[in-house]
C-alpha cells in the first residue's frame, strides 16, 4: 500500500516532463506585496526532491522540490532588501524571504564539490518548462519532521510510483563525485 503522506503538491498528481531546453527565468516568492525576484540565467541542473528539514517546503509538503544553477547565472532582481540569511553556519547559505519564508537562493561558497552552485527551488519560477526532478534525496530525513516511521515503506513505493527513486542521501551519481572531489583532495586518488 502506497502512502497517505503528501510527497508536493507540484508531483502528487504525477511528475509533470520539463523542458531539456528551459533557459531560465525568474524565481518569484510568495508575497502579494513587493516580491523578492531572483533571475536565473540558462539551465538549471540536478532537480531532485529533498526530504531534509533545512530545505524549504511549500505548506503539507513532505518533501522540497531543489535543484542547482551556477553562481554566476543567479541575480537578486527586486525587493533583496527582504533576504536574510536562514542559517550562517549551513554549508548552503540559504537566502529566504524574511516575509513569506520562501528560500530563494542558496550558494555553496565553502570549499566542497558545490562550491559555486546556488541552490534554488524550481517550482518558484514564474516560466514553466523547467526540467522534472529525477529522484528522491534524504528520504529517512522527512521522519526527522515528524513523519511516523511506519509510513516509510508506503513513501518509497509511492516515490517509485512517481519515478523518483529514492536515496537517504543524494542520488548514487551525485555521491560519488563528491567521494571523487574528496579523495583527490586527499590525495588518495592521483588523478
Ligand atoms: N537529516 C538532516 C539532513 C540535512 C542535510 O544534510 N541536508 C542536505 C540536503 S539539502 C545538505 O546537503 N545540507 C547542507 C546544508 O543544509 O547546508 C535534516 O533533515 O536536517
Ligand atoms: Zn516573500
Ligand atoms: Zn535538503
Amino acid at each position: 500500500m502506497t502512502s497517505t503522506v503528501t510527497i508536493h503538491p507540484a508531483l502528487d498528481g504525477g511528475v509533470k516532463q520539463g523542458s531539456a531546453g528551459f533557459e531560465g527565468g525568474t524565481l518569484v516568492c510568495a508575497c502579494a506585496s513587493r516580491p523578492v525576484k531572483v533571475a536565473i540565467k540558462g539551465q538549471i541542473a540536478h532537480n531532485h526532491a529533498c526530504g531534509c528539514t533545512k530545505c524549504w517546503k511549500p505548506e503539507g509538503a513532505a518533501f522540497s522540490i531543489v535543484a542547482v544553477a551556477a553562481h554566476e547565472n543567479v541575480a537578486v532582481v527586486e525587493n533583496g532588501d527582504k533576504l536574510a540569511v536562514v542559517d550562517a553556519s549551513a554549508l548552503i547559505q540559504r537566502h529566504a524571504c524574511k516575509e513569506c519564508g520562501v528560500h530563494m537562493y542558496g550558494p555553496v561558497e565553502r570549499d566542497h564539490p558545490f562550491k559555486g552552485l546556488d541552490f534554488i527551488h524550481p517550482e518558484r519560477f514564474g516560466e514553466s518548462g523547467w526540467p522534472e526532478p529525477g529522484f528522491a534525496a534524504f528520504v529517512s530525513s522527512i521522519i526527522e519532521a515528524g513523519v511516523d516511521p511506519a509510513e516509510m515503506d508506503g513513501v518509497r513505493a509511492r516515490l517509485r510510483e512517481l519515478g523518483l527513486e529514492p536515496y537517504d542521501c543524494l542520488s548514487p551519481g551525485l555521491m560519488d563525485y563528491i567521494a571523487t572531489w574528496t579523495a583527490r583532495k586527499s590525495g588518495v586518488l592521483k588523478q
